[in-house]
């Protein structure tokens, strides 16, 4: 069971985290607990580090003050027992204490420390929802990602982990369940090397079902703040619904495309063991939530959700050469890839000499240098970017084989007078995802909601 940032961000929270498993636990479920940093926390590290780079000491230092007062007045508020509250206190004292010293040593900025930097909300959150175990009876003991064998390769701040991962989880964490609970920090593993490494925002998950396919969980559970996994974003459509089951590869392409509530690596290690996720409101724990199965399941539903994601951006590649040149995409691929930068969407016109590229808008800066890069001993005459751009994604299994779907989606879209950059739809018919410009990301959202009737979608 992962519990995510909302649902560890204060003592009451973390309270109805260690009832909520105590229940499994007297049950005679055998539970491992995986945890986010309290809400807010890692953006305050990165905080810390952008300051520490600006040379800007104190603020760091505030920040860090800020930090360690909210965990350990969240320990004090929750806990009863005395012992307790003072081994979580020490241990708070040792984890700041590391932190104070990494800020004040820190400068070098390579990626390894970043992701030292990061590791460290995991590292608080952990040990105070561990005592919140023990302070209601329940055995339980806290490690970190790369005590519990979470071996990753060093892509540092979106690492992935290795397969040897699953013999060393295995022999780390089995043990464990015969006498109590673990509490394990999400988010973090670690280099062969033993330097900590980060899986990315959001990555908790992504350890969650790493942990679960290494130990063959029965299910593996994702504890959030909503309802399960929307047919769309609730914060802009408020009639948006609860999936009651969806297949893996739905959920993956809806993840991918901007629904947050999973990070959309985390289905993958899921498919592997044909392990059962389910995701569910630690608000409201008696309601089932959502379900995510393996995709031979047929569900019935031509359309299950849309999502948006707006953190992308667009580099267009002009000059009268595309035309007729054999090899341009080829070389704009192969740019991008020495960067390791992932290409979202491609598109090209036979007679219009421009390619357009969708990546990610973090890799945009560096994307647009290696192909200037690439192009510059060329006659490519431009290299454009477009960061004001979304994505939409249409989603559901029962697309495949349905004719109409897309006619639906792009006359609903024409009808909003919204105009569309670029489309693109999988051969495998599971997702229909166009570009649009962001400000008329909430409009198509709710448009596409409404024209497939997903607020009525049958549950
Ligand atoms: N399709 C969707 N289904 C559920 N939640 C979604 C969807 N799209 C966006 N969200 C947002 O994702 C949020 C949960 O993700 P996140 O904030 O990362 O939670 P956690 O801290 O539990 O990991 C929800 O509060 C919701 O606003
Ligand atoms: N702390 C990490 C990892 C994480 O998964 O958080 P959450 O479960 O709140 O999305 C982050 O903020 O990205």
């Amino acid at each position: 069971m992962k519990f995510g940032g909302t649902s560890v961000k204060d003592a009451e929270m973390i309270k109805k985290v260690a009832l909520i498993t105590k229940e499994k636990y007297n049950e005679g479920v055998e539970v491992v607990v995986v945890v986010s940093a309290m809400s807010g926390t890692t953006d305050q590290l990165l905080q810390i580090g952008e300051n520490l780079k600006k040379r800007k000491k104190q603020k760091a230092h505030d920040l860090i003050n800020q930090i360690e007062d909210r965990h350990k007045e969240t320990a004090q508020k929750l806990l009863s027992n005395n012992d307790l509250v003072d081994s979580v206190l020490g241990e708070v004292d040792e984890i700041i204490g590391e932190l104070r010293l990494l800020a004040e040593e820190m400068d070098n900025f390579i990626d390894r420390s970043f992701d030292y930097l990061m590791s460290f909300g995991e590292r608080l959150s952990a040990p105070i929802v561990s005592a919140a175990l023990q302070d209601n009876d329940v055995p339980s003991t806290h490690l970190t990602g790369r005590e519990a064998g979470v071996i990753t390769n060093q892509c540092y701040g979106s690492a992935i982990p290795l397969s040897e991962s699953n013999k060393r989880i295995k022999e780390s964490v089995l043990p464990l369940l015969n006498e109590s609970i673990p509490v394990i920090t999400g988010f973090i593993g670690c280099s062969k090397n033993g330097d900590i490494t980060t899986l990315g925002r959001g990555g908790s998950d992504y350890s969650a079902s790493t942990i679960g396919r290494a130990i063959e969980a029965d299910e593996i559970w994702i504890w959030t703040d909503v309802d399960g996994l929307l047919t769309t974003d609730p914060r802009v459509v408020q009639d948006a619904q609860t999936l009651k089951r969806i297949s893996y590869r739905e959920a993956m392409e809806l993840s991918f495309f901007g629904a947050e509530v999973l990070h959309p690596k985390s289905i993958e290690p899921a498919i592997e063991k044909n392990i059962p996720v389910r995701v569910k409101n630690t608000f409201n724990p008696s309601f089932e939530g959502t379900l995510i199965v393996k995709d031979e399941e047929k569900i019935e539903g031509v359309v299950k959700g849309v999502s948006a994601e707006r953190d992308v951006a667009l580099v267009n590649i002009s000059g009268i050469d595309i035309i007729g040149t054999p090899g341009v995409a080829a070389d704009a691929f192969s740019a991008l890839a020495e960067s390791d930068i992932n290409v979202i969407m491609i598109s090209t016109g036979s007679s219009e000499p421009i390619i357009s590229l969708l990546v990610k808008e973090d890799d945009l800066n560096e994307a647009r240098i290696s192909l200037e890069n690439k192009f510059s001993r060329n006659k490519i005459e431009n290299v454009t970017t477009d960061n004001e751009v979304s994505v939409i994604t249409v989603v559901g299994s029962g697309m495949a084989g349905t004719p109409g779907v897309a006619g639906k989606v792009f006359t609903a879209i024409g009808e909003e007078k919204i105009n569309i950059i670029m489309i693109s739809q999988g051969s495998s018919e599971y997702n229909i995802s166009f570009v649009i410009r962001n400000n008329e990301t909430d409009k198509a959202l709710r448009k596409i909601h409404n024209v497939f009737d997903l607020d009525k979608l049958s549950k």
